[in-house]
């Protein structure tokens, strides 16, 4: 059957090798990557790959084709964990960041997350739509296809509702398709500071079951760190997440091990987020419970850190290693998630290789979502991008810079030219 659409004498094609699981340790470093290649598309899914001359059979009078000589071709990119939707910026804390007052004490004066939360809370649902969307087309054209987005903005019901409705509208409208996580555990609010247990009483009898009952969310996120959910209090809320159908995920051992890795291998988290100071005992047990080891180095350059997730010890524990940006106002205030790649090989020392792996196929898996996009398997979604380099290594290399020319989205052009068309 002819194809709809052929890119072909493609200067190099990334195709993740796909197992229908994520890509753990060595196979991390494992890809096939051809040259003069083409990718045959028909009703936006992934018809053909292969290498030299166009089979005939895929052509026919209607096929559009476009040459792509000299250009990089990957799958579209997956950016795992975000906190898209939010009002308002904190780049009035960037003074007090630089002069030293930590992350956690800027959050325990009030500001930080909280700061945030005030400003979410007097958003309106179109004020929050239109700057989520203006993210979510920067997003795009830097590569990214599909994106999770956090609420956790509002701990309270009515403002996390919005949250997750305004996603759930992006998710609709955008290219980029959007995957929601509830994260009404993300920090404790101010007028419940001193009765803690309040709050994750309102999280467990109300706010979660009422996520499950009208699927606002997938996934279920807590911030295990010191000074904001303990260990004990984390796994009380993700109990109440599983028991409600929601696939769980830790932001775990960000800044202080906690034990956030060991429990979410504990209690079989999909995967665990930032992992900075993540213990060699909560490595082990992670890969022994294959959880995704969920990567955000945009967030140690951010905070100022030198000491970066390590990325080589998971691999060699044979963990299956995502990237993401952590796109948020205070801790990672970026769209885009080639820096995130750049850092990941120029920070932690990944390969290309496992970088584009980590945000493709295991990024994918990483959101439930390696069953349809992530590689280029046939039947999957026609999710691609088309950098102007001519290899992958040459989008790592050359850092600081904007590789992407063309994104596809389930075959359709999007973006053309870095532009959202
Ligand atoms: O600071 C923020 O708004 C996002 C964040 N949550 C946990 N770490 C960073
Ligand atoms: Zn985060």
């Amino acid at each position: 059957m002819s194809a709809d659409l052929i890119l072909y004498n493609i200067g190099e094609l990334f195709c993740p090798i796909d197992n229908n699981e994520p890509l753990r340790g060595q196979a991390m470093n494992t890809a096939k990557i051809m040259h003069n290649a083409y990718i045959a598309i028909k009703a936006g899914k992934i018809q053909a790959i292969g290498e030299g001359e166009v089979p005939e059979s895929l052509i026919s009078n209607e096929t559009q084709k476009r040459d792509l000589s000299g250009l990089t071709v990957t799958p579209g990119l997956i950016d795992s964990h975000t906190h898209l939707v939010h009002g308002g910026s904190r780049e009035n804390e960037f003074s007090m960041k630089l002069n030293g007052v930590s992350y956690l004490d800027i959050l325990a004066a009030g500001g930080g997350i909280l700061s945030t939360v005030n400003a979410t809370k007097t958003s309106t649902f179109d004020e929050l739509y239109t700057k989520a969307k203006k993210s979510l087309d920067t997003m795009l054209i830097h590569g990214t296809t599909t994106v999770e987005a956090k609420s956790g903005y509002g701990l309270e019901w009515e403002t996390e509702e919005k949250q997750l409705k305004v996603a759930k509208k992006l998710n609709e409208d955008h290219p980029v398709e959007v995957v929601s996580t509830f994260m009404g555990a993300h920090a404790i609010p101010t007028q419940l500071k001193e009765n803690p247990e309040e709050f994750i009483k309102e999280l467990t009898e109300f706010m979660i079951p009422e996520v499950s009952k009208h699927s606002l969310a997938e996934f279920c996120d807590v911030f295990c760190e010191h000074g904001v959910f303990s260990v004990e209090q984390t796994r009380t809320i993700l109990k109440c997440a599983k028991e409600n159908n929601l696939k769980i995920k830790i932001h775990a051992d960000e800044i202080v091990s906690l034990g956030g890795a060991e429990l979410a291998a504990e209690m079989g988290a999909h995967s665990a987020e930032h992992l900075m100071a993540a213990s060699d005992e909560g490595i082990s047990l992670m890969a022994k419970n294959n959880v995704i080891a969920n990567l955000l180095p945009g967030t140690t350059f951010s905070l100022m850190k030198t000491s970066y997730a390590d990325a080589r010890k998971m691999i060699e524990n044979n963990l299956a290693v995502a990237l993401s940006t952590d796109y948020n106002p205070g801790s990672c205030p970026t769209e885009n998630i080639q820096l995130i790649m750049q850092l990941g090989s120029l920070a932690m020392k990944m390969s290309p290789i496992e970088v584009f792996n980590a945000v493709t196929i295991n990024g994918a898996h990483s959101l439930g979502r390696g069953h349809e996009t992530g590689s280029f398997e046939v039947g999957k979604n026609a999710d691609i991008v088309v950098f102007d380099a001519p290899n992958i290594d040459y989008i790592l290399y050359h850092f600081g810079v904007n590789h992407v020319k063309e994104v596809y989205k389930n075959g359709n052009l999007v973006v053309q030219d870095r532009r959202v068309i």
